[in-house]
């Protein structure tokens, strides 16, 4: 799955301003590599805004991002979305079957490879055949995370990866990104499930209204305590 490579984001100062708006102020962080972060914060936050400007799908209007001590627009932006690939909350199909699908990066893939991919995530591996028109959201959404995959990248940034998913469903993403780990790759994670962030995260940055409130390991953060108390 992930190349096993360590990769460290630091944000310095980072801004992002829509008009009069700042939708994030001034964050500085280290995002550590080799383990799962956990982006979490109230709805509106900045948390799928934060995500998305690490592999510049979105770039900065103050400070930078760097990956590994390079600013990030020093990089060829597709090889890093190659290194870097991004699981958005909305799913996006590009083609008409799954494996035509999974096969836009990577046009080599083999059928038994695009069957193994969509097993990892909890997809029947007949899906390949299976026409993307006619895939529910939770399906779409898991096709797009065997897609991100197929890439091996060293980085999956997950947006809300199980929001559409049954229990059972959101277990195998689960089982995705502790595979990710334990392969020493680095997993981020926006998600508003607060007991998904405390089973899979090393390291959590809680951001309100477009600043970050407080970083730490899981049971440290009291956002998430509070979530946890009765
Ligand atoms: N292109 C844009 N133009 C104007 N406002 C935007 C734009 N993109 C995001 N916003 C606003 O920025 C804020 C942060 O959005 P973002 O999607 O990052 O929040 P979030 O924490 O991921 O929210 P949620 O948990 O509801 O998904 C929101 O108020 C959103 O409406």
């Amino acid at each position: 799955m992930g190349r096993a490579r360590a990769v460290t984001f630091v944000l310095e100062a980072v801004g992002v301003r829509r008009g009069d708006t700042a939708i994030l102020e001034d964050i500085t962080a280290t995002i550590r590599s080799g383990g799962c972060t956990a982006i979490a914060g109230p709805s509106g936050a900045g948390k799928s805004t934060l995500l998305r400007l690490l592999n510049r799908m979105l770039d900065p209007t103050a400070g930078r991002v760097l990956l590994d001590g390079t600013p990030l627009p020093a990089l060829d932006v597709l090889a890093l979305r190659r290194r870097v690939g991004l699981v958005a909350q909305q799913p996006t199909l590009l083609t008409d079957t799954v494996l035509d699908d999974l096969r836009v990066g990577r046009p080599d893939l083999t059928e038994e490879e695009a069957r193994s991919l969509l097993d990892t995530t909890g997809l029947p591996p007949a899906f390949a055949e299976r026409r993307t028109a006619d895939l529910s959201g939770g399906e779409a959404q898991r096709v797009c995370l065997a897609r991100a995959l197929a890439l091996r990248p060293e980085v999956l940034l997950l947006d809300e990866p199980t929001s559409a998913l049954d229990r059972a469903s959101a277990e195998a993403i689960e089982g995705v990104v502790s595979d990710l780990r334990a392969a020493g790759g680095t997993a981020v994670l926006v998600s508003h499930d607060t007991g998904q962030a405390r089973r899979l995260a090393d390291d959590v940055l809680v951001l309100r209204a477009g600043r970050l409130e407080e970083q730490g390991p899981p049971g440290d953060v009291g956002y998430l305590r509070a979530a946890a108390s009765p």
